[in-house]
């Protein structure tokens, strides 16, 4: 079976090792060192799931159609990746890798020949150097399709293919699982803002409290759109229920918990390592699409908002905020 990965960054790359480890017939697209230093030694994975040098075939775009094509960029790259895979992902069976909503969607749109299918990643996965990724913290991933009625077997297909190299499992309602895993989402802008690793952020008190309000934010524009969310690592929508309506001091709890679950290895999350290379983030797609979507329903989100606003002022000034400013900032009145 072969399987094309677009984009071996952090999650892309851990993917094509540990299907390329599963004895799947591996192609990745890369660029710059990145796509040199795979060609030369190959795509090095290292952490949670083990150590596996990967001897993948690396290419510029795919030039054959796939049994599975994984997209695995960030959601701003997403048009711009399936734009220059288009021949080779048409009419077969597409796995978008992404945070945020309506990423999956976005791409079925574009490839209406294919099975696509959305997956939520629950692991941490760090770019260390070209040619090199790690786990940081191992976890499953949801796979679900675009279109239920029409992708069921598109979905088994896709479980059993991916589920030989790394833990999954599956739902009918990507909707819900896109939305859980936004909920999760809203850890990353805090280390993004202040150079500091999710686990480190949930210590310090007041930053603690900028998140759980994030995250209450998020929750409460969910319920509003009639959401259901899909359980995950814990969360689901008895415990969000309460999380949106119980004291502050209670209800950071949750993030504490989630700090947690991420063990004692440092993770700066998806949105600090594009900072850490110069490269734009994706903060429009997570906080942003809270922000978006509470618009939609006429709910202000001013702490979304303004994470926003300061994850683009790091992007476009280079310094982190030191920690004091950022609840100044986030609780400002207008
Ligand atoms: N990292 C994590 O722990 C997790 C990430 N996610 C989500 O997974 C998605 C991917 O994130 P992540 O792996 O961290 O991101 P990375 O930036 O590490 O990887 C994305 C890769 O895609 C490459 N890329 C972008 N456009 C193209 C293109 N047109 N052709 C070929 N390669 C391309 C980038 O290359 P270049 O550097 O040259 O731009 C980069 O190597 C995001 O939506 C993220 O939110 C979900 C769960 C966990
Ligand atoms: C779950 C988490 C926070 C893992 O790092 C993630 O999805 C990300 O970094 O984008």
């Amino acid at each position: 079976m072969t399987v094309a990965v677009i984009g071996a960054g952090a999650v892309g790359g851990t993917l094509a090792a540990a299907l390329d480890r599963a004895g799947r017939d591996v192609v990745v697209t890369a660029r710059g060192e990145h796509r040199e230093a795979i060609r030369r030694d190959g795509l090095l994975l290292t952490g949670g799931w083990g150590d596996h040098r990967a001897r993948v075939a690396v290419r510029e775009a795919l030039d054959e159609r796939p049994d599975l094509a994984i997209i695995a960029v960030k959601a701003q790259d997403a048009d711009r990746a399936v734009a220059e895979n288009a021949s080779a992902l048409r009419g077969t069976d597409v796995l978008v890798v992404q945070n945020g909503l309506g990423g999956a969607e976005r791409v079925a749109a574009a490839l209406p020949e294919s099975a696509v299918l959305g997956g939520l990643a629950l692991y941490a996965a760090s770019f260390l150097s070209p040619g090199r990724v790690a786990i940081t913290t191992p976890g499953p991933t949801i796979l679900g399709p675009v279109d239920a009625d029409r992708d069921a077997e598109a979905l088994a297909r896709v479980a059993s293919a991916l589920g030989a190299a790394v833990p999954v499992t599956t739902t009918t309602n990507l909707v819900g699982a896109q939305w859980t895993k936004l909920i999760v989402n809203q850890v990353n802008a805090l280390p993004a803002i202040t150079g500091m690793s999710v686990q480190d952020v949930v210590r310090v008190p007041v930053l603690r409290q900028v998140m759980t309000a994030s995250m209450r934010e998020a929750v409460v524009v969910a319920r509003a759109r009639g959401v259901r969310f899909e359980p995950m690592s814990g969360l689901g929508e008895g415990l969000l229920t309460v999380f949106s309506m119980a004291p502050l001091r209670w209800a950071e709890i949750l993030p504490q918990q989630m700090a947690r679950r991420m063990g004692s290895t440092p993770n700066p999350g998806s949105t600090l390592q594009s900072i850490r290379r110069g490269q734009p983030t994706e903060i429009d797609h997570l906080n942003g699409a809270v922000v978006a979507e509470g618009r939609a329903v006429g709910l202000p989100t001013p702490v979304n908002e303004r994470l926003v606003a300061l994850v683009h002022e790091v992007e476009s000034t280079g310094r982190f905020v030191p920690p004091a400013r950022v609840p100044r900032e986030v609780f400002r009145r207008r």
